[in-house]
């Protein structure tokens, strides 16, 4: 059986690597003009690749630096992992294990804190150490019963603009956003030109609204029409679906949902996606217009530095706790953590609470509780009245949500 070998990707290597990549998820072979606007947005730096005997690529991992937000607010350098992929004939030979630790060392020898990824599947990385930290729902709203309660979302400007015009606005407009919850990634400029080409410009269909407030643009939602009318059912109306939708006020968040709700012809209103605390029903003189048609795992979060991870957020009110903390993929951060209002210490206290990398990232940015995830088996409670402390310590009263896709 051939043997694969590891190693950085080398200028002039990145298009053989996302066709391995683009194969792993079922898409068509890249074509020139394809590569030729995504080649910016693919540079040979942050991935890693496994060569066979022939030094052909055969599995892929990439990232990029971001920025996270934390609980506390502070933002956090960030690999935003994105692009695994294996070729079909190649898969469950250690290849996606073999790039996970070369990738991770990368991060910890680079002095990056966390991780972060969107996956798949649920069953791929939580044995890498990372764990589902957000949560996000999809939404349907009835529109024929949803009128927005008066008075509210009326004191803007919501206007349709052009492509050029959300590729000039948007990117700009989004920086005002970043951080205002945990979980909140910035957008670096790579990210950009791939989301308005599968969206907007490349013949995604899909239309952007910029919202406008006492101090100019403060929100946007990028959303299509699927017009599911047909004589037998006129009455049917389209589908609007929401692709995405950012406000930096709740007024500009009611004024998008108002537009949007007022679109003519339109049956649903629909999105995936959308933070779990998102109050749409509140926005409605009828609640049960709105239906929620899935809860989904969003941002999954790695702590590669865990003192310096923990030591990055804020905590509740509460006494300290010690937890911990079991690594096998990076052995530097095993060991136990006094985490407190006042700071976060190694220390060689006993341990209260014993879970792994992944458990604690889970429960990093705020979501989840220690007391939910001990009788699966995720926390060792070695002193009961700790899981009390621990979920008043982390849990946040804001709920984390990403909202961007990588
Ligand atoms: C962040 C992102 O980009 S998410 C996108 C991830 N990519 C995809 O889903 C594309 C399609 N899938 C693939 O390319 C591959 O199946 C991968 C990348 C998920 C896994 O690659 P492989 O090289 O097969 O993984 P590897 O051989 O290292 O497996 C490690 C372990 O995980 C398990 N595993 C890996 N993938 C899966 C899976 N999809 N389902 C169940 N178990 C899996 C293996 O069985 C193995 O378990 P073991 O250690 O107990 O034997």
């Amino acid at each position: 059986m051939s043997e694969f070998h590891v190693r950085a990707v080398a200028e002039g290597e990145q298009r053989a690597c996302l066709q391995v990549l683009e194969e792993a998820l079922h898409a068509k072979p890249i074509a020139d003009e394809a590569w030729a606007k995504m080649a910016p947005s693919w540079p040979a730096e942050g991935k890693f690749a496994a060569f066979d005997d022939h030094d052909t690529p055969v599995g892929i991992t990439s990232s990029f630096d971001v920025e996270l937000t934390v609980p506390g607010g502070r933002k956090l350098l960030t690999a935003a992992v994105d692009g695994v992929g294996v070729r079909a004939d190649w898969t469950r030979r250690g290849i996606l294990t073999t790039l996970m630790a070369v990738q991770l060392e990368d991060f910890a020898a680079r002095g990056v804190p966390l991780a972060a990824l969107h996956a798949s599947e649920g069953v791929i990385y939580g044995r890498f150490g990372y764990g589902p930290a957000t949560f996000c729902k999809g939404i349907s709203v009835e529109r024929p019963r949803a009128q927005v309660r008066d008075g509210v979302g009326r004191d803007g400007a919501v206007r349709i603009v052009t492509p050029a015009e959300a590729v000039e606005r948007v990117p700009a407009l989004y920086n005002r956003f970043e951080g205002t919850r945990p979980g909140f990634t910035t957008r670096p400029a790579q990210w950009w030109p791939g989301f308005f080409d599968r969206v907007v410009t490349g013949g995604g269909g899909y239309r952007v609204a910029i919202h406008s407030g006492p101090d100019g643009d403060d929100g946007f939602v990028v959303y299509q029409t699927v017009d599911m009318r047909d004589r037998q059912a006129p009455e049917r109306g389209a589908l609007l679906d929401i692709r995405e939708l950012q406000a930096a006020t709740p007024e500009a968040w009611a004024g998008l949902w108002r537009f949007l709700l007022s679109v003519d012809l339109v049956s649903a209103v629909a999105g995936r996606g959308r933070p779990l605390d998102e109050p749409i029903a509140g926005l409605l003189t009828d609640p049960r217009a709105v239906n929620t048609t899935e809860v989904m795992d969003d941002l999954w979060v790695r702590l590669v530095d865990v003192l310096a991870a923990l030591r990055g957020r804020t905590y509740g009110a509460a006494e300290p706790v010690v937890l911990e903390v079991l690594d096998k993929q990076l052995p530097h951060n095993n060991g136990r953590y006094a985490v407190g209002q006042d700071g976060v210490e190694r220390t060689t206290a006993e341990p209260e609470l014993r879970l792994d990398v992944a458990t604690l990232s889970s429960l990093y940015l705020g979501h989840g509780f220690f007391a939910d995830l001990a009788p699966a088996g995720h926390v060792e409670v070695l002193d009961e009245a700790a899981v009390d402390r621990a979920d008043t310590l982390f849990h946040t009263a804001r709920v984390p949500w990403c909202g961007t896709f990588f």
